[in-house]
């Protein structure tokens, strides 16, 4: 019997192969034309222009600033047009069809829905909307021939005082596509212990949550978020690097911080483009992927917002392969680690790892046991 060719890692093949995504902002990732459109319906003067690549270019440099709070100025603009319920529906649909496109099947997309009352919208409505837009995406991206399954994450802004009442209204549609809670918004100033009573509150109804934490900020935040607020995952987390110390001799020595976030498993969903715009890294290269990755953290692979930077789960894929020389089989341990981490039940997710995502690597890495019998021959195995 010959033996396969190996499949080369491209932009083109990891587009290819079933993906997860935990962070990824749903008023960070709506297509710059969409934004055209939906400033142009409802009445919204504020965009810088109403060219769309002009616009997409606007949004990837504006938010290049080295800090955090300016790159989140720019969500003023994609909030701007999100004020109404047939804008929440097309920028969810979109959202669902575009990850799809891109071969997610599985994402947890985040939104504050405190962010979109300007225009009288209730919590509520907003979060019925999104559902339904979600539901409507999904079922465009399977006439297409893609499965995708989106879960939602509601954040509350650090920087307001309305986090008891967006767990709550978690909780409340639990059951209805709402897998978890976020906070997030400018770090430095606004420590998660802020909101303790969310936090609280969640665990008594245990109710799934992560924290951005570690990004802007560094090690208090993160050893806050997990050691009195109790987040199951970081949103970043990069700066767990600075407990982490290496030799002359090229060894690593963890602090009691970075170990107990190693030994307990806790999910990094990292996002190197993100990181670089907002100065939490100076290039992918240097990325503490790299390091955090050898070291068997969990690390995911995430997207954060991708019309400010300008990425897709792909390409930020495809960065980390040019970085660090990724194979497939580093490819499906990250994906492995997302879809473990994810917020949905544990049958849920093994039945994703186990049908979709295992049968598809497996030619990739040469195990030949984990691909589909029913696989047709010279064509990857179904999704
Ligand atoms: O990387 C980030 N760190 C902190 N906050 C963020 C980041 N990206 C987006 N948002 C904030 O989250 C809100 C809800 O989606 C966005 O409006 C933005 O203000
Ligand atoms: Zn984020």
């Amino acid at each position: 019997m010959s033996t396969p060719t190996p499949v080369p890692v491209t932009p083109e093949t990891i587009r290819d192969v079933p993906k997860v995504l935990l962070h990824d902002h749903l008023d960070g990732g709506l297509r710059p034309g969409t934004v055209v459109e939906l400033a142009e319906a409802s009445g919204y003067r504020g965009l810088p222009t109403t060219d769309p690549a002009a616009l997409g270019v606007w949004f990837r440099e504006a938010a290049d600033s080295g800090s955090l709070e300016r790159y989140l100025e720019t969500f003023a603009h994609t909030c701007g047009v999100m004020q109404d319920q047939d804008a929440l529906v097309r920028v969810a649909a979109e959202c669902a069809q575009d990850l799809a496109a891109d071969g997610v099947v599985y994402a947890e997309v985040r939104y504050a829905p405190e962010l979109f009352t300007e225009h009288g919208l209730d919590l509520p409505t907003i979060v019925e909307t999104v559902q339904a837009g979600f539901r409507e995406g999904e079922r465009r991206a399977a006439a297409d021939g893609r499965t995708v399954r989106i879960g939602t994450l509601l954040c509350a802004m650090r920087q307001n005082a309305r986090a008891s009442e967006i767990a709550e209204l978690a909780v409340r549609y639990r059951d209805a596509g709402v897998v978890g809670f976020d906070i997030a918004g400018p770090e430095a100033g606004f420590p998660p212990t802020r909101t303790l009573d969310a936090f609280d509150y969640l665990r008594r109804e245990n109710a799934h949550f992560t924290i951005h934490a570690g990004e802007a900020f560094g090690l208090p935040s993160i050893w806050e978020a997990i050691q009195h607020c109790g987040a199951e995952r970081l949103g970043h987390g990069v700066r767990i690097i600075d407990d982490i110390t290496v030799d002359g001799d090229g060894k690593a020595h963890l602090g009691p911080l970075a170990s107990y976030v190693r030994d307990r498993r806790i999910p990094l969903e990292m996002c190197p483009s993100s990181n670089l715009q907002t100065g939490a890294a100076t290039s992918i290269g240097e990325h503490p992927f790299g390091l955090l990755a050898d070291l068997r953290f969990r690390v995911t692979v995430n997207t954060d917002n991708r019309l400010m930077s300008g990425c897709t789960v792909t390409s930020e894929l495809a960065a980390l392969v040019d970085a660090f020389g990724y194979g497939w089989a580093d490819l499906r341990r990250f994906t492995i680690n997302a879809m473990k981490s994810a917020f949905i039940g544990f049958d849920e997710r093994l039945a994703i790892i186990d049908d979709v995502i295992k049968p598809a690597y497996a030619p990739l890495v040469g195990d030949w046991r984990a691909s589909r019998p029913t696989a047709p021959a010279g064509r990857p195995a179904p999704r």
